[in-house]
């Protein structure tokens, strides 16, 4: 356990060995238009390195012989595309996230105004957006029809979820003569990227595959902080704040907030943090027993007896043990569909205390798509015009199967390949989750604890 606060740095020491090699689709030859003096231009041999402790440092010196790092993001001197040719495409797929118009007006107004590429394509509804049976437009894009998305939460282009024919994609960008793809999504996505890519390169095309990590629940492995995740732990912390007022306003009152988080409980966690009012937060990584003296049900009664009032906040991907199904369903991209653990929770909580002769009042709120369908907040706003401007420096050079990610306090690109290797959840052996539940105050709710 490292004793550092990790805040707003989610991810800890990586230990694995990464294949950190960018894809490069030929040699630069144009110099970059970009009207910057020397010292402003990033070259391939400037790298950070991916180890943050000295400790770390060593060991991995030891074990490699070199220091394992990342290329560093940023405008090469000279570029792979030739502006005045070059055809980008951009698409976002899964689930929304405040921030994702940011990024795609970021992309647009730096191809068009840094490097003067004047076809720009936004692609409708995700990966449906290619396949012609669908029949879905594509839309040019400039600066005058993105100059005021930002201002708007969800997706300017519109999302899917679904596999779509790889082959059919590589089609449709061939169609368009399309030179780069920029892809603002998920795990799923960089899947789906990464197979994109494969196939570009089985046809001996020049196609830059780009991506962009997005999702609230802060889940893509080698990426310390996604985008939006901010935006949603604020909306998050609105409900938090609203169960605990309906908390105190009855005696024996429970305010019971569910939260997004399919596998990471990061929201929860930092919403938890954040509101300063949770005494129990539960979260996929953390097993926790209902029943029990050591279970939530008992700790419950306990914080009632002393303090009258409790407020849960529950990851939906927690306590799954509780409310899955006997068979499996999965959602049209393959993700598991998971059992509803606010309600469960709410109707067994009502149920235990009646069955005590206990009088409480509890308030459940899910705020469900809400915390992910708002604009994006100041600090995801920056982050975003970054993410965005970085994609088409990397593209320009004709870089591939490359996400653009923000890891130890820098912007850098990783292999595509690597980032769907791993999901990033919480460390409940790190000072993070250790601050959680010293802020709540609750034990581990384990019986045998
Ligand atoms: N292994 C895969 N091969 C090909 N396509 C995939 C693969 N996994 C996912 N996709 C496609 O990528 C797109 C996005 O995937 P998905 O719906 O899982 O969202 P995501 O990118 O993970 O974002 P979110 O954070 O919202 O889950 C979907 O159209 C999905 O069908
Ligand atoms: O209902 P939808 O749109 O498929 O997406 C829901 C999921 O998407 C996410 O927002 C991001 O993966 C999850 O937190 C949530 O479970
Ligand atoms: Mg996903």
């Amino acid at each position: 356990m490292r004793n550092t606060c990790i805040l707003p740095d989610f991810l800890e020491e990586i230990s694995e060995e990464i294949n950190t090699e960018i894809e490069n689709l030929g040699p630069c030859r144009i110099e970059n238009p970009l009207r910057l003096p020397e010292v402003c231009f990033i070259t391939d041999d400037m790298r950070v390195s991916l180890r943050v402790s000295e400790g770390s440092l060593r060991e991995a010196f030891k074990k490699e012989g070199r220091i394992p790092s990342a290329e560093l993001a940023g405008p090469r001197p000279y570029i792979y595309f030739d502006p005045a040719k070059t055809r980008a495409a951009i698409v976002t797929c899964g689930g929304l996230c405040p921030g994702i118009n940011d990024v795609i007006r970021s992309i647009v107004l730096t191809l068009y105004h840094s490097y003067g590429v004047r076809h720009i394509y936004g692609i409708k509804y995700g990966l449906q957006g290619f396949i012609p049976s669908y029949g879905h437009d594509v839309v040019e894009l400039t600066p005058e029809v993105v100059a005021q998305i930002h201002e708007l939460g969800g997706t300017f282009l519109g999302t899917s979820r679904g596999h779509q024919p790889i082959d059919q994609i590589v089609d449709a960008l061939e169609r368009m003569n399309v030179n780069i793809l920029f892809m603002i999504g998920g795990d799923g996505t960089f899947r789906a990227a990464t197979k994109i890519k494969e196939e570009i390169a089985h046809r001996g095309l020049k196609i830059a595959v780009v991506g962009i990590p997005k999702t609230i629940d802060n889940d893509i492995w080698l990426v310390s902080r996604t985008f939006g995740f901010v935006t949603a732990v604020e909306e998050a912390c609105k409900a938090i704040r609203c169960a605990h007022t309906e908390a105190i306003g009855a005696p024996n009152g429970i305010g019971l907030v569910k939260v997004m988080g399919r596998y990471s409980g990061f929201i929860a966690a930092a919403a938890t943090l954040a509101t300063k009012e949770v005494n129990f937060c539960l979260i996929p990584e953390e097993d926790f027993d209902l029943e029990g003296p050591g279970g939530l049900l008992a700790a419950l009664e306990r914080r009632l007896a002393e303090r009258k009032h409790a407020v849960i906040v529950v990851a939906e991907g927690a306590g799954q043990k509780y409310v899955q199904g006997e068979k499996p369903e999965y959602d049209a991209s393959g993700n598991l569909k998971l059992g509803d653990i606010g309600i469960f929770l709410r109707d067994r909580i009502k149920e235990y205390f009646s069955q005590k002769g206990i009088e409480v009042y509890v308030r459940y709120i899910d705020p469900s798509y809400i915390i992910r369908s708002v604009p994006a907040v100041v600090d995801d706003r920056i982050y975003c015009g970054f993410l965005g401007q970085y994609a088409v420096h990397a593209a320009m050079a004709g870089k591939t199967g490359l996400m653009i990610s923000y890891l130890n306090h820098h912007y850098v690109h990783i292999p595509l390949s690597e980032a769907v290797k791993k999901r990033k959840q919480v460390n409940v052996h790190s000072r993070f989750w250790l601050s959680v539940l010293e802020s709540t105050g609750q034990r581990r709710l384990k019986n045998e604890a």
